[in-house]
C-alpha cells in the first residue's frame, strides 16, 4: 500500500471540509481531501440548497393564490411536481462545479473518493492508500437521526436524503419533527399542493423564542398545515402510500408518505476513532474551543462533527479557525455568541445572540431592556402587505446581547445584528445609521431608536435644557 505524506488531511468534502481544503492549499500547504459520497456534502446535495430551491418554487405557487388584496385575482397554481424537482436538481447542478473534484484538483489538492478510516493516531486509509498527515480535520458532518420508533423500520420512510428525489407529489405528507427541517419542508409541500401533518413530540420550533415561533406556526396553520404538538410518535405501520402513525394519546394519523426530521446523528462511525485515540460522544468529537480533539492534538473537528451548532456558515467559520491554527500556528478559538441562524419558513425567523429568556436568565430582568418593533409599523412592509412579525432586541448597558426577528426577510435582516454583536457595537451606532426609505431594514433602526426615545422624549432634564437653550439661542 502506498503512503502519501501531507501537511493536512481533510476527511469530508462538505461545507466545512471544502473550506479548509481550499484555504489551506491556496496558502501553500499540501492537502489530501477524502470524500466517501458526493462532493459538496449535505448542504449542496441533500440540505440547504435543495430545500431552499424547493421553498422558492413553493413561494411562486403561493403568490398565485395570495394577490387578492393587491387587486390581482388568485388563480390556482398548476404545479408540475416533477418540474419543480427539475428546478431543485438544476440548482444543485449549477453550484456543484464550485465543490467538484476537478476544481479541488486544479487548486492542487489530492482528492480521494472513498470512506476514510484511521489506522493510527496520525494515519488514515482510503482508496487503497495510507495517508500520513501532520494534521487531520474531521469534517464528516451528520445524517438524519432515525429514532427507534416501533414499526418505523418496516415502512418506507423519507429523510432529507430521499425526499428531494421524489418526482410524484405526495398526497398526504406526514412530517415527524417540528424543527427547522420539518417546518420548512411542511410549508413548501403544502404550498405545492400536498396535505401536510406535522407531528411534534414536544413544542414546534422549541429552540426559538416562543413569541416568534408562534407567528410562524400560526401562518403555517392558516395555510392548511396541521401541526400537532406534545404528540410523541409511539408506533408507525402500513406500507408505501398507506402509512399510519400512532401518537402518545392514541390518535392515528393516516398519510401517504412519512418524513423523519427529528434531528441529526453525527457521522463518525466509519472513522474508527479508537485507532486514533480521538474521544467522542453521541454529539460529536470531543474538542476544546480550539476545535482540537482533547485526546489527539493532531486532530481537529469542524462543522456538524464538532458537536455544536449545525449550520453551513458555522462549518465555514470553523474552517477559518482551524486554518489559522494549522497553517500559521496562531491561537484561534471558536465562539458562538455572534453566530446567527435563520429558518426559511414564510415568514422567516432569525436569531443571533441571546433570546429574551436567555438574556433575562443570564443578566437578570432588571438589567435587560427588551426593545420591540413590529413590521406592521414599517412602511415598506405595509406597501408589500408583509406586516406579520416583529423584531426584539435585548440590550444590556447600551449594547445588544441578542436579536430575534420573525417576518419578511428575517434571514437578511439579522445580518446587521450579527455585525453588531460580533463587534460589540453600541445601540447608538445602530440608531445613528441612515437607511434608505422605504426598506424593511428600517425595522432594526426603529427598534434601536426605541432605546433612546424614552431618554430623549420623556425626560424632564432634556425638556429643561431645551427650554433654556431656546431662550438664549439668537
Ligand atoms: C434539509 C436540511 C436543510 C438545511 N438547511 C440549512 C440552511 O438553510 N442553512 C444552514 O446554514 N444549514 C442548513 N442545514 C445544515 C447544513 O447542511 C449542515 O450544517 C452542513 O452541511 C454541515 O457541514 P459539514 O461540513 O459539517 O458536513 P457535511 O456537509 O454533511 O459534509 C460531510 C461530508 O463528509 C463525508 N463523510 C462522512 N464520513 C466520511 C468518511 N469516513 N470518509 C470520507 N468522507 C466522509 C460525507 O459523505 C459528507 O459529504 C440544513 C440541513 C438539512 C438536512
Ligand atoms: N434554516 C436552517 O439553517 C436549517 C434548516 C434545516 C436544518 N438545519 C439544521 O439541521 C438541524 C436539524 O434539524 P431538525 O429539524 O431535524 O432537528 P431539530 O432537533 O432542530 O428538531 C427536531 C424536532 O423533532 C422533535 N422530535 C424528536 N423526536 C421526536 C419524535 N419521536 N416524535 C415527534 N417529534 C420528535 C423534537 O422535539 C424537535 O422539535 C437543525 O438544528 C439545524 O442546525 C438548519
Amino acid at each position: 500500500m502506498d503512503t502519501i505524506r501531507t501537511d493536512v488531511c481533510v476527511i469530508g468534502a462538505g461545507s466545512g471540509g471544502l473550506s479548509v481544503a481550499a484555504g489551506a492549499v491556496q496558502m501553500g500547504a499540501r492537502v489530501v481531501l477524502i470524500e466517501g459520497a458526493e462532493m459538496g456534502g449535505d448542504c449542496l446535495n441533500t440540505g440547504c440548497v435543495p430545500s431552499k430551491a424547493l421553498i422558492a418554487a413553493a413561494k411562486h405557487a403561493h403568490w398565485m393564490t395570495s394577490g387578492a388584496g393587491f387587486g390581482v385575482a388568485p388563480s390556482p397554481p398548476q404545479v408540475d411536481f416533477a418540474a419543480v424537482k427539475d428546478h431543485v436538481a438544476a440548482t444543485i447542478a449549477s453550484i456543484a462545479p464550485h465543490d467538484s473534484q476537478e476544481r479541488f484538483e486544479t487548486l492542487g489538492c489530492t482528492v480521494i473518493r472513498d470512506w476514510a478510516r484511521f489506522v493510527s493516531p496520525r494515519e488514515v486509509e482510503a482508496g487503497g492508500q495510507r495517508i500520513r498527515a501532520r494534521r487531520f480535520v474531521i469534517a464528516t458532518g451528520s445524517t438524519a437521526f432515525v429514532p427507534p420508533i416501533p414499526g418505523l423500520e418496516s415502512v418506507p420512510y423519507l429523510t432529507n436524503e430521499t425526499i428531494f428525489a421524489l418526482r410524484d407529489r405526495p398526497e398526504h405528507l406526514i412530517v415527524v419533527g417540528g424543527g427547522p427541517i420539518g417546518l420548512e419542508m411542511a410549508q413548501a409541500h403544502r404550498r405545492l399542493g400536498c396535505r401536510v401533518t406535522v407531528i411534534e413530540g414536544a413544542r414546534a420550533l422549541g429552540r426559538d423564542d416562543p413569541e416568534l415561533a408562534a407567528v410562524v406556526l400560526a401562518r403555517l396553520r392558516a395555510e392548511g398545515v396541521t401541526i400537532m404538538e406534545e404528540a410523541p410518535v409511539v408506533r408507525v405501520r402500513g406500507e408505501a402510500g398507506r402509512i399510519e402513525v400512532v401518537t402518545g394519546d392514541g390518535s392515528v394519523i393516516h398519510g401517504s408518505h412519512i418524513l423523519i426530521a427529528v434531528g441529526r446523528s453525527v457521522s463518525l462511525d466509519r472513522l474508527d476513532l479508537a485507532a486514533a485515540n480521538v474521544a467522542h460522544d453521541r454529539k460529536g468529537v470531543t474538542v476544546g474551543a480550539d476545535l482540537r480533539s482533547t485526546t489527539n492534538r493532531r486532530v481537529h473537528a469542524i462543522g456538524d462533527a464538532a458537536g455544536g451548532l449545525q449550520f453551513t456558515h458555522v462549518a465555514g467559520y470553523h474552517a477559518g479557525v482551524v486554518v489559522r491554527q494549522m497553517l500559521f500556528g496562531l491561537r484561534a478559538r471558536a465562539t458562538t455568541r455572534h453566530i446567527p441562524w435563520a429558518t426559511y419558513t414564510d415568514p422567516e425567523m432569525a436569531q443571533v445572540g441571546l433570546t429574551e429568556a436567555q438574556a433575562v436568565a443570564e443578566y437578570g430582568a432588571e438589567r435587560v431592556t427588551v426593545l420591540r418593533a413590529a413590521f406592521a409599523d414599517n412602511d415598506r412592509a405595509r406597501a408589500e402587505a408583509l406586516t406579520e412579525g416583529l423584531i426584539k432586541v435585548m440590550v444590556v448597558k447600551g449594547r445588544p446581547v441578542g436579536a430575534s426577528i420573525v417576518g419578511p426577510q428575517a434571514g437578511e435582516l439579522i445580518g446587521l445584528w450579527a455585525l453588531a454583536l460580533a463587534n460589540g457595537l453600541k445601540m447608538s451606532a445602530i440608531a445613528g445609521m441612515v437607511l434608505p426609505y422605504p426598506t424593511l431594514s428600517e425595522v432594526s433602526k426603529r427598534a434601536a431608536s426605541a432605546y433612546f426615545s424614552p431618554k430623549l422624549f420623556d425626560s424632564p432634564v432634556v425638556r429643561r435644557v431645551v427650554g433654556l437653550v431656546q431662550r438664549w439661542l439668537p
